[in-house]
């Protein structure tokens, strides 16, 4: 049996068309799992070598289902990602009129990219979350909602026909997905790569999130997300997802890891990957003193003086 990539299932999810934009799937697998939290959970146990879930879209940001699987339980890692322009489709059983609609269903990351479209088209109809769009389209067919927002491939997998296409309240709406594993040596750099970590400050104090990302500004580095979720331990409790530009090999990247190390109550390394966008890291001010080369001839600058050969 080759071996398996787990997803976001069922069978027509924006994420099994973003994964099958990944090359190495050609040569996998793909299994359809009920829930992120299953997917994640198969590759925990063994049972998948990796698994594909949606992490964050442009309209309303971190996917808090995907970030709080990794920020909690055995350590995973993020080997890939990908970027996917997103559109729905109200997809409905063949005959069934706009007027008809009493229910519409998708999953809740699909809400505020369609709300407007809602409010406008169908402001009574009653929203009905769903595992993700393409189960919404399966309870459709099973006669259990009346509409889905789904991608419009969808809909020929589902017995559906859609009733509009091109359903976006926010021009430009991305999607980004990422291709999780158990932890292993991240690919090498790319010179387009970016890390994710999972920060956790030590105590409550004035400026403590300020001292965290100070760790990165210094080094030049800059940040593609940042994002807060509660660690469960009361109210006022979060730990920070943040996405920084560069590579682990990358020595800013390191030093800054180490000093977060040093500062944070934990760190949890998410892994170091190819950007989807591919665009190269370039170092951000302060410039000073932030390639590799310095930071080498800084360490052995001090080694020397340990060493009295200064
Ligand atoms: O992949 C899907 O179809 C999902 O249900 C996740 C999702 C939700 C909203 C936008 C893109 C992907």
């Amino acid at each position: 049996m080759p071996a398996s990539y787990a997803y976001l299932g069922p069978e027509g999810t924006f994420t099994e068309v973003a994964l099958r934009t990944l090359p190495e799937a050609a040569t996998r697998e793909l299994i359809p799992y009920v829930s992120v939290q299953s997917a994640l959970d198969a590759v925990r146990t063994g049972e998948a070598e990796a698994a594909f879930v949606p992490i964050e879209n442009s309209v309303e940001g971190g996917i808090t289902t995907t970030l709080d699987e990794l920020v909690a339980g055995a350590p995973l890692m993020i080997y890939r990602e990908v970027l996917l322009s997103i559109t729905f489709a109200l997809l409905v059983r063949p005959g069934t009129k706009l007027s008809d609609i009493k229910t519409v269903s998708a999953h809740p990351a699909a809400q505020p990219q369609v709300r407007n479209w809602l409010k406008k088209n169908l402001p009574d109809a009653h929203w009905e979350s769903a595992a993700s769009n393409a189960d919404a389209a399966r309870l459709v067919q099973e006669g259990q909602y009346d509409a889905a927002f789904a991608g419009e491939f969808a809909a020929a997998r589902y017995g559906l026909e859609a009733l509009e296409t091109e359903i976006h309240d926010a021009e430009n709406a991305q999607t980004r997905f990422v291709l999780v594993g158990r932890p292993a040596r991240p690919a090498a750099p790319t010179g387009a790569d970016k890390t994710s970590v999972v920060l956790w400050q030590r105590d409550d104090h004035p400026g403590g999130l300020r001292d965290l990302l100070g760790e990165f500004a210094t080094r030049g580095i800059n940040l593609m997300l940042l994002q807060s979720r509660p660690t469960g331990a009361g109210i006022g409790n979060y730990c920070f997802c943040v996405d920084a530009e560069g590579h682990i090999s990358d020595r800013r990247v390191a030093e800054a890891l180490m000093g977060l190390k040093r500062i944070c109550l934990q760190v949890r390394y998410l892994g170091s990957y190819p950007r989807a966008d591919m665009q190269p890291v370039e170092v951000q001010p302060p410039r000073l003193g932030t390639s590799d080369d310095e930071f080498v001839a800084a360490a052995d600058w001090v080694a020397r003086c340990q060493d009295g050969r200064f």
